[in-house]
C-alpha cells in the first residue's frame, strides 16, 4: 500500500552565514489510519518537520513523496493544490478569519478547491461542525466562541476537503485541560472512527503515550 507521506533523508538547512540545520536526515513513513506523535525538546525541529511534511516549506536535501508522488518537482500551484486536497492543518492558534462565521470558515477550503456547489459546501460545513458538537454554533463568529470551540472549528476546517491526513502543530497547546481533552479525543476519533491519519506535534507526553507511534526529535534528527 502507498504511504500517505514518505521521506528519505529529508533535510532543511537555512542558508545563513553560519547555516542553521532545522531538520536533518529524516526518513519516515506515515501510513493510513495512524495517530502519530512528534515529540522532542523545544527547538528540536518539530514544527520545521511538520512544515516540510505539509508542503509549507521546501527541503534543501532528501526526498518527500505524498500520496506516492514526488513533491520535489512540484511547482507552487501543484503544491497548493496538493495541500488543499490531501492535507488538513490544525495549528496551536486557530487562525480562523474573524469576520466570517464558523460555517463560512469551514467553507473556505472547499471554495478554494472548487469541487462542490454552493449548497453542497453549505451543507457539508454544517454537517462537519455538527459532528464535532458545534451544531448550535454554525453562524457564530470566532469571537463568539470559546477557545475549545474555536479549535474544533479549526478541526472542521481541516476536514473540509476530506483529506486522508491531518497535520497538527500543538493543537491543544493554547487550551485549558478540559478543552485539550475534548480536542485530543476528536483527533483520536478521526483516526479510530473516520479512517484518517493524524500527525500531531505535542509537548504533552501523556498525550503522546496515547498515540500509536512516536517520532522523537533531538537537534533536528530522529532519536
Ligand atoms: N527562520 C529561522 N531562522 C533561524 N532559526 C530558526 C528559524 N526557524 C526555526 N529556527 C530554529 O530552528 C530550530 C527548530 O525550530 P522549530 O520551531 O522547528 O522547533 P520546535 O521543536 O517546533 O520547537 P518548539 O517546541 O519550541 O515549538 C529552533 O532552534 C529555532 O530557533
Amino acid at each position: 500500500m502507498t504511504a500517505l507521506i514518505e521521506t528519505e533523508h529529508l533535510t532543511r538547512v537555512l542558508p545563513e552565514i553560519i547555516p542553521v540545520t532545522l531538520v536533518r536526515d529524516i526518513t519516515l513513513s506515515i501510513g493510513d489510519n495512524e495517530l502519530v506523535a512528534v515529540t522532542g525538546p523545544s527547538g528540536s525541529g518539530k514544527s520545521s518537520l511538520l512544515y516540510l511534511l505539509g508542503l509549507l516549506d521546501r527541503p534543501t536535501g532528501g526526498t518527500l513523496r505524498i500520496g506516492g508522488r514526488d513533491a520535489g518537482p512540484m511547482d507552487e500551484r501543484e503544491r497548493a493544490a496538493t495541500r488543499l486536497s490531501e492535507l488538513g492543518f490544525v495549528f496551536q492558534f486557530h487562525f480562523l478569519l474573524p469576520e466570517f462565521t464558523a460555517r463560512e470558515n469551514v467553507e473556505i477550503p472547499m471554495r478554494k478547491l472548487g469541487r462542490l456547489t454552493r449548497q453542497e459546501m453549505h451543507d457539508r460545513a454544517g454537517d462537519l461542525l455538527a459532528s464535532l458538537g458545534l451544531g448550535d454554533h454554525l453562524d457564530k463568529r470566532p469571537d463568539q466562541l470559546s477557545g475549545g470551540q474555536r479549535q474544533r472549528v479549526a478541526v472542521a476546517r481541516a476536514l473540509a476537503n476530506d483529506p486522508p491526513l491531518i497535520l497538527a502543530d500543538e493543537p491543544t497547546g493554547s487550551l485549558d485541560t478540559r478543552s485539550s481533552e475534548q480536542v485530543f479525543t476528536i483527533l483520536e476519533e478521526l483516526v479510530r472512527k473516520r479512517g484518517k491519519s493524524v500527525v500531531a506535534v505535542t509537548h504533552d507526553l501523556d498525550m503522546a503515550a496515547r498515540m500509536d507511534r512516536r517520532i522523537e526529535l533531538v537537534d533536528g534528527r530522529i532519536r
